[in-house]
Protein backbone atom coordinates (compact mmCIF):
# COMPACT_ATOMS: atom_id res chain seq x y z
CA UNK A 1 0.00 0.00 0.00
CA UNK A 2 1.58 3.36 -1.25
CA UNK A 3 1.12 5.26 2.54
CA UNK A 4 3.59 7.36 4.16
CA UNK A 5 3.48 7.45 7.76
CA UNK A 6 4.23 11.15 8.86
CA UNK A 7 5.95 10.58 11.85
CA UNK A 8 6.97 6.93 11.01
CA UNK A 9 10.33 7.45 8.97
CA UNK A 10 12.60 5.97 11.80
CA UNK A 11 10.09 2.81 12.34
CA UNK A 12 8.67 3.68 15.26
CA UNK A 13 5.13 4.99 15.85
CA UNK A 14 5.79 8.44 17.97
CA UNK A 15 1.98 9.33 18.88
CA UNK A 16 -1.28 8.86 17.76
CA UNK A 17 -1.88 12.32 17.33
CA UNK A 18 1.39 12.99 15.13
CA UNK A 19 0.80 10.44 12.75
CA UNK A 20 -1.20 10.85 9.43
CA UNK A 21 -1.62 8.25 7.15
CA UNK A 22 -1.02 9.58 3.44
CA UNK A 23 -2.59 8.04 0.57
CA UNK A 24 -2.12 8.31 -3.50
CA UNK A 25 -5.02 9.21 -5.62
CA UNK A 26 -4.53 5.64 -7.45
CA UNK A 27 -4.49 3.72 -4.03
CA UNK A 28 -8.35 5.58 -3.11
CA UNK A 29 -9.27 4.67 -6.63
CA UNK A 30 -9.37 0.93 -6.03
CA UNK A 31 -11.52 1.17 -3.41
CA UNK A 32 -15.10 1.72 -5.48
CA UNK A 33 -16.75 -1.04 -4.80
CA UNK A 34 -19.84 -2.64 -2.13
CA UNK A 35 -16.72 -4.62 -1.09
CA UNK A 36 -14.42 -1.65 0.09
CA UNK A 37 -15.18 2.03 -0.67
CA UNK A 38 -12.99 4.94 0.15
CA UNK A 39 -14.23 8.53 -0.80
CA UNK A 40 -12.17 11.72 -0.60
CA UNK A 41 -13.67 14.74 1.05
CA UNK A 42 -11.70 17.79 0.98
CA UNK A 43 -8.28 16.87 0.86
CA UNK A 44 -9.57 13.90 3.65
CA UNK A 45 -9.55 10.24 2.82
CA UNK A 46 -12.74 8.33 4.58
CA UNK A 47 -13.46 4.73 4.27
CA UNK A 48 -17.23 4.17 4.18
CA UNK A 49 -17.09 0.72 4.08
CA UNK A 50 -18.98 -0.39 6.93
CA UNK A 51 -21.21 3.61 6.23
CA UNK A 52 -22.86 2.27 2.97
CA UNK A 53 -25.74 0.34 4.36
CA UNK A 54 -26.48 3.74 6.88
CA UNK A 55 -25.97 7.01 4.47
CA UNK A 56 -29.61 8.53 4.79
CA UNK A 57 -28.88 9.39 1.15
CA UNK A 58 -28.92 6.30 0.11
CA UNK A 59 -26.38 4.30 -1.11
CA UNK A 60 -26.18 4.43 -4.57
CA UNK A 61 -24.79 8.30 -4.28
CA UNK A 62 -21.90 7.25 -2.18
CA UNK A 63 -21.22 4.22 -5.11
CA UNK A 64 -21.35 6.77 -7.61
CA UNK A 65 -18.12 8.66 -5.70
CA UNK A 66 -16.26 5.33 -4.58
CA UNK A 67 -12.71 6.01 -5.03
CA UNK A 68 -12.82 9.62 -5.84
CA UNK A 69 -13.30 12.95 -4.92
CA UNK A 70 -16.81 13.99 -3.72
CA UNK A 71 -16.12 17.25 -2.06
CA UNK A 72 -18.39 19.06 -4.63
CA UNK A 73 -20.96 16.60 -4.73
CA UNK A 74 -20.88 16.13 -0.78
CA UNK A 75 -21.05 20.41 -0.55
CA UNK A 76 -24.04 20.04 -3.39
CA UNK A 77 -26.20 18.09 -1.09
CA UNK A 78 -26.43 21.20 1.64
CA UNK A 79 -25.42 18.19 4.27
CA UNK A 80 -25.82 19.20 7.93
CA UNK A 81 -23.01 19.46 10.46
CA UNK A 82 -24.19 16.61 12.01
CA UNK A 83 -23.02 14.89 8.77
CA UNK A 84 -20.05 16.52 8.83
CA UNK A 85 -19.83 15.59 12.28
CA UNK A 86 -20.16 12.00 11.23
CA UNK A 87 -16.88 11.98 8.91
CA UNK A 88 -14.75 11.80 11.36
CA UNK A 89 -14.97 8.38 12.42
CA UNK A 90 -14.40 7.51 8.78
CA UNK A 91 -11.56 9.67 8.54
CA UNK A 92 -8.52 6.88 7.75
CA UNK A 93 -5.58 9.92 6.39
CA UNK A 94 -5.29 12.74 4.17
CA UNK A 95 -4.36 12.39 0.20
CA UNK A 96 -0.34 12.46 -0.18
CA UNK A 97 0.20 16.18 -0.69
CA UNK A 98 1.73 15.15 -4.51
CA UNK A 99 -1.83 14.70 -5.72
CA UNK A 100 -3.49 17.63 -3.56
CA UNK A 101 -5.18 20.34 -6.05
CA UNK A 102 -4.25 24.24 -5.17
CA UNK A 103 -7.83 24.23 -3.78
CA UNK A 104 -7.67 20.78 -2.25
CA UNK A 105 -9.72 19.44 -4.76
CA UNK A 106 -13.48 20.97 -4.18
CA UNK A 107 -13.23 23.07 -7.19
CA UNK A 108 -12.33 21.32 -10.50
CA UNK A 109 -15.32 20.43 -12.82
CA UNK A 110 -13.23 18.03 -14.91
CA UNK A 111 -12.74 15.12 -12.13
CA UNK A 112 -16.02 16.25 -9.31
CA UNK A 113 -18.85 14.98 -11.26
CA UNK A 114 -21.62 16.69 -9.21
CA UNK A 115 -24.01 14.41 -7.54
CA UNK A 116 -25.89 12.66 -10.00
CA UNK A 117 -28.94 11.04 -8.25
CA UNK A 118 -32.27 12.81 -9.85
CA UNK A 119 -34.44 14.67 -8.06
CA UNK A 120 -32.79 14.93 -4.51
CA UNK A 121 -34.34 17.16 -2.04
CA UNK A 122 -32.48 19.80 -0.39
CA UNK A 123 -35.28 20.84 2.23
CA UNK A 124 -32.77 20.25 4.90
CA UNK A 125 -30.85 22.97 3.74
CA UNK A 126 -33.94 25.43 2.99
CA UNK A 127 -35.32 24.42 6.81
CA UNK A 128 -31.78 24.91 8.32
CA UNK A 129 -30.70 28.09 6.98
C1 LIG B 1 -19.05 9.95 4.18
C2 LIG B 1 -19.63 10.98 3.63
C3 LIG B 1 -21.06 11.30 3.90
C4 LIG B 1 -21.73 11.38 5.09
C5 LIG B 1 -21.17 11.17 6.50
C6 LIG B 1 -23.11 11.69 4.77
C7 LIG B 1 -24.11 11.85 5.70
C8 LIG B 1 -25.41 12.19 5.41
C9 LIG B 1 -26.43 12.48 6.38
C10 LIG B 1 -26.25 12.46 7.91
C11 LIG B 1 -27.55 12.78 5.71
C12 LIG B 1 -28.92 13.22 6.31
C13 LIG B 1 -29.10 14.72 6.05
C14 LIG B 1 -28.05 15.55 6.78
O1 LIG B 1 -27.89 15.39 8.02
O2 LIG B 1 -27.39 16.36 6.10
C15 LIG B 1 -27.27 12.66 4.30
C16 LIG B 1 -28.16 12.85 3.28
C17 LIG B 1 -27.87 12.80 1.95
N1 LIG B 1 -26.63 12.61 1.40
FE1 LIG B 1 -24.93 12.18 2.41
N2 LIG B 1 -23.25 11.80 3.42
C18 LIG B 1 -22.02 11.58 2.85
C19 LIG B 1 -21.68 11.61 1.52
C20 LIG B 1 -22.55 11.90 0.52
C21 LIG B 1 -22.19 11.99 -0.87
C22 LIG B 1 -20.76 11.83 -1.44
C23 LIG B 1 -23.31 12.25 -1.56
C24 LIG B 1 -23.33 12.42 -3.05
C25 LIG B 1 -24.24 12.99 -3.72
C26 LIG B 1 -24.41 12.32 -0.61
C27 LIG B 1 -25.73 12.54 -0.90
C28 LIG B 1 -26.74 12.65 0.03
C29 LIG B 1 -28.14 12.85 -0.32
C30 LIG B 1 -28.70 12.94 -1.75
C31 LIG B 1 -28.82 12.94 0.88
C32 LIG B 1 -30.35 13.13 1.06
C33 LIG B 1 -30.68 14.60 1.17
C34 LIG B 1 -32.16 14.78 1.38
O3 LIG B 1 -32.94 14.10 0.74
O4 LIG B 1 -32.50 15.60 2.26
N3 LIG B 1 -23.90 12.10 0.65
N4 LIG B 1 -25.95 12.30 4.14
Amino acid sequence: MATVEASDSDGKRQGVENSVTYYRLEEVAKRNSMKEIWLVIHGRVYDITRFLNEHPGGEEVLLEQAGADASESFEDVGHSSDAREMLKQYYIGDVHPNDLKPDSGSKDPSKDAPCKRKNYTLKRTVLMS
